[in-house]
């Protein structure tokens, strides 16, 4: 299905159809996969037709509804609730929003499952995914201002990844900085590192940084160090999919050696993510599960084999940021300082 609305990487209609952009293919074509169940939306998630951890949240709840949104008792509900819940849990282990608005649906259920008759309580978990969606929009747009204001004066940035409306369904969390720095005149320009395997940044954040007309240069993931030697960037922004309660911070594959780099070059370095990515049930990196995915994304690259036939490979889709190497954590409720205590 063509696109319809910008970029927007989903678009939930009134035949109750998810439409989800499929980010596999951008910015080559700019197709959206449409969903009418759930076990469609565990594929689109584990196949990262749709990623970015808000987006996988609020593609989740959308995902509950769909698998509930015919039942007629609620014993049926219940199953099927449960069921739904069950698979897209499974998806992906590390962006904790996942489970965050997982934890949102079933509290809708828990509250109103003796309350409200079924077609109310399915309407019900319809709103909610809309206002979950809704919430992380208004998140972003706080994300940014904070962090705009943090940043005020460094107007070479480096990023990480993919964490735009492409991420979140919003204006983004470190590109929403970016694109409320560019907004307020506070930007000169990006480097956009291209990371590999996915190549979230080369193709996704380039992609919405020429949508917003922001100045950029994409760079090989291991070009950051010459970055620094050579002086030419200001501050590095990265996301997040999960932090812990000391701070330390699951982000994609590359964060850490970002951090790392910054910490020899005293460059600021910066984690921005919703509160929903905080999780107070962990006390430090230890305890964050890192996805590991197939070795066919490491041994391909742009979907062309490069590797010899035979050939293994290891592939972390995240890594752990220790705490000490963040400056701030920036979320809808303004700007946390090392040390964290969530
Ligand atoms: C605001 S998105 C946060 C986070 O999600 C991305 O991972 P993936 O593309 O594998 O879903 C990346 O780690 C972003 O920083």
């Amino acid at each position: 299905m063509k696109s319809m609305d910008g970029y927007s990487p989903i678009v939930f209609n009134d035949n109750d159809e998810l439409l989800m952009l499929n980010q596999l293919l951008l910015p080559k074509e700019k197709l959206y996969v449409k969903a009418r169940d759930v076990d469609s939306v565990c594929k689109a998630i584990k196949d990262m037709i749709v990623r970015g951890a808000p987006l996988i949240g609020i593609v989740a709840a959308f995902g509950v509804y769909l698998g509930v949104r015919e039942c007629a008792s609620k014993d049926e509900l219940l199953g099927r609730f449960n069921s739904a819940v069950e698979c897209l849990s499974k998806t992906r282990p590390t962006a904790v929003n996942l489970f965050y608005a997982l934890d949102r649906m079933k509290a809708v259920v828990e509250d109103k499952i003796d309350i409200l008759p079924v077609y109310k309580l399915i309407k019900k978990l319809r709103a909610t995914a809309f206002t979950i969606w809704e919430e992380q929009k208004q998140q972003d747009e706080k994300i940014g201002q904070f962090g705009a204001n943090f940043l005020k004066g460094k107007r070479r940035i480096l990023t990480h990844c993919n964490t735009g409306s492409l991420a979140t369904g919003g204006i983004g969390t470190a590109l929403g900085i970016i694109k409320t720095m560019h907004r307020n005149g506070m930007l000169d320009i990006v480097y956009v590192d291209e990371t590999r395997p996915y190549l979230q940044g080369a193709r996704l954040t380039a992609f919405e940084l020429k949508e917003e007309g922001i100045p950029f240069k994409i760079v090989t993931d291991n070009s950051c160090g010459m970055l620094a030697r050579y002086g030419l960037v200001d501050g590095v922004i990265v996301g997040a999919d999960r932090i812990a309660r000391n701070g330390d911070t699951a982000n994609k594959i590359g964060t850490y050696c970002l951090a790392t780099m910054c910490k020899r070059h005293n460059i600021t370095f910066v984690v921005a993510a919703p509160e929903s990515t905080i999780d107070r049930n962990i006390a430090s990196a230890e305890d964050i599960p890192i996805e590991e995915r197939s070795k066919t994304e490491v041994l391909n690259c742009g979907g062309v084999r490069i590797a010899p036939n035979g050939s293994e490979a290891l592939n972390f889709s995240f890594d752990i940021t220790d705490s000490e190497l963040i400056d701030a954590i920036i979320t809808e409720k303004g700007v946390y300082r090392y040390p964290y205590e969530f």
